[in-house]
């Protein structure tokens, strides 16, 4: 139970709707026994008082009528209202599932994320959080309700007969208990498998429609979909010996309740016999022993697929638990040189791969540095290091004169304004994207940044309103690539740090980008790596890299 304790914790503040669900639910309960219990006795009592002219004229049909109708009412009305009431609690407490995990995912960067596939994240934030309303709406209320029903009808049938009393106390017991522990047992690690399957299932389907376009070329969706197949079959198969376990369970909950209502009618008829019960109760013992049963019903396959709901929450803690190994402070600093980048014989690898070496350099506040060298060299590490993204092994890294690590978060993202590699676009339109970059820019100001980047044909008729596509892909690639270039300089930071902001542009395109990008914001530090050797002249300082170390 220990991995369900977390999420156990977190009902508290629904507490109040889980109990008034619960409460709904025994009284729908009760009405439901009260219906079937009451119409036994009634159907009976009636028949009997109809034996003489005189039984039948004294008999009261009123009340019971009126309390059958009473309790088929109460039934329709507490099962509408505990749906409601019950939804309600699942989906608030869903709700402060997501934002509980997303707020344990946000802050770890991306040296904690980067083993997850995105796929397999994004299945933890739905199926496994949805998985959880197995835990709240079929273990812990009906379990509760259950326990209550089993001790008032007790209670009530040890009022009619001890007997009975013990009878449907041990039966309740055991059916409430032993079947849905045997459904447990049989279904604990299939749940578990189950829940393996659905997500690889899942990260192959959302790889397969991804890279479609890629597999149409290279004809390989025969493939890819023999593969999807494959991992369905394998889920199916899961699901179909679960739905048997089910069908076990099920069944046994069924026999037990048959038998149970045979025994209460054997010692029923022994104690009519005796005359220690009158005739009209041995149909309502009968139809309050059969009805009790619907309290320990769906325990069985609740607790089947607790394997399942487990599994899913472990999924969710495997995230939460981790702690990001990056601490931002709180205290807010004052940096003493804006715009200074310096960095001090810094090392770096990530895991085993040794990427930096001692790296020293030093860029004053308004310099504008190109950043060269080959692929692989360790270009983008040194962003990754300035952004926080990754911690350094040795050395220190000074950003405004100050360590960068002594700036809080929000602190240190005001410093710089990055174009990471690849250019990350956001489905909406251009103004939606670029207003990321500064959401107070006017639309003058995009417009005139947009102009200048060569950006304004693409626009089209919709101006700022033009839809850019899911990450971009309703834009070519050099579009997507300036557009990216517009937002980060929107935005007014002291540093402007770009990851190859001219790859796949045309000399003319690149040139007019870089002009833009030198000027935009005359004071402001611009630190951009780059392949390209035409317009180095205009930077002030080249940086060129090897294998980590610097060469120039
Ligand atoms: N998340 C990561 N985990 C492990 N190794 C990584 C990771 N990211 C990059 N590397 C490795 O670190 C080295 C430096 O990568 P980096 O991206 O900094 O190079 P780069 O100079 O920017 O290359 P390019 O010019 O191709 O963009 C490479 O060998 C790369 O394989």
């Amino acid at each position: 139970m220990s991995s369900l304790a977390p999420f156990i914790r977190l009902m508290k503040p629904h507490l109040g709707w889980v109990l008034l669900g619960s409460f709904l639910g025994l009284l729908t309960l009760f009405a439901s026994i009260g219906l079937l219990t009451l119409s036994g006795w009634f159907i009976a009592a009636t028949a009997l008082a109809g034996v003489s002219v005189a039984t039948a004229q004294a008999f009261n049909y009123m009340t019971p009528g009126g309390g059958v109708r009473g309790f088929a009412i109460a039934r329709t009305a507490g099962r509408y209202f505990e749906r409601i009431t019950t939804h309600e609690a699942t989906f608030r407490l869903l709700a402060d599932l997501r934002s509980w995990f997303y707020g344990h995912l946000e802050p770890l960067n991306p040296a904690r994320l980067h083993h997850y596939r995105s796929a397999d994240l994004l299945n933890r934030i739905i199926t496994d959080i949805n998985s959880l309303d197995n835990l709240y709406l079929r273990v812990l209320s009906p379990s509760l309700i259950a326990a209550v029903t089993t001790l008032l009808v007790s209670g009530f049938l040890w009022w009619v007969a001890p007997s009975l009393g013990v009878l449907i106390l041990v039966a309740l017991l055991s059916a409430g208990i032993l079947i849905p522990m045997l459904g447990h047992r049989l279904g604990a690690t299939l749940g578990q498998s189950q829940v393996a399957k659905a997500s690889a299932l899942r990260q192959a389907s959302l790889s397969y429609v991804q890279g479609m376009s890629e597999l149409h070329l290279y004809q390989a969706l025969d493939t890819q979909q023999a593969l999807l197949e494959q991992r369905q079959q394998s889920l199916l198969d899961t699901q179909l010996r679960m739905s048997l376990i089910t069908g076990l369970v099920t069944g046994l909950m069924a026999l037990a309740a048959g038998l149970t209502t045979l025994l209460a009618l054997i010692i029923g008829v022994s104690l009519v016999t005796e005359g220690s019960l009158a005739p009209a109760w041995l149909a309502l013992v009968v139809f309050c022993v059969l009805a009790s049963f619907e309290a320990v019903a769906p325990l069985p396959m609740a607790f089947q697929y607790l394997g399942k709901t487990r599994a899913a929450a472990a999924n969710l803690l495997e995230i939460t638990e981790q702690r990001s190994d990056i601490v931002f402070p709180a205290q807010p600093v004052q940096p003493t040189a804006p715009g200074e980048i310096r960095l001090q014989e810094v090392s770096f690898a990530y895991d085993s791969t040794s990427v930096l070496q001692q790296l020293s350099l030093h860029i004053k506040p308004g310099e504008k540095i190109a950043l060269t060298g080959h692929t692989g060299s360790g270009k983008s590490s040194v962003i990754n290091l300035l952004t926080r993204f990754w911690l350094y092994q040795q050395g220190q890294i000074y950003l405004g004169g100050v360590p960068v690590e002594a700036y809080p978060e929000a602190q240190l993202r005001q410093q710089l304004s990055v174009l990471s590699q690849p250019v990350q676009l956001f489905a909406g339109s251009v103004r939606d994207n670029l207003r990321l970059g500064n959401p107070d820019a006017t639309d003058v100001e995009m417009m005139q940044l947009l102009e200048q980047l060569e950006l304004v044909d693409m626009l089209g008729s919709e101006g700022l309103e033009r839809e850019v596509g899911e990450g971009g892909n309703r834009l070519s690639g050099g579009q997507r690539k300036r557009l990216g270039v517009a937002r980060a300089l929107l935005k007014p930071a002291p540093v402007l740090i770009l990851d190859e902001p001219t790859e796949g542009l045309d000399m003319d395109t690149a040139q007019q980008v870089l002009d833009t990008l030198l000027n935009y914001r005359p004071g402001q530090t611009v630190l951009m790596i780059t392949h390209h050797r035409q317009g180095l002249e205009r930077f002030d300082q080249c940086i060129q890299l090897d294998r980590g170390r610097r060469i120039d």
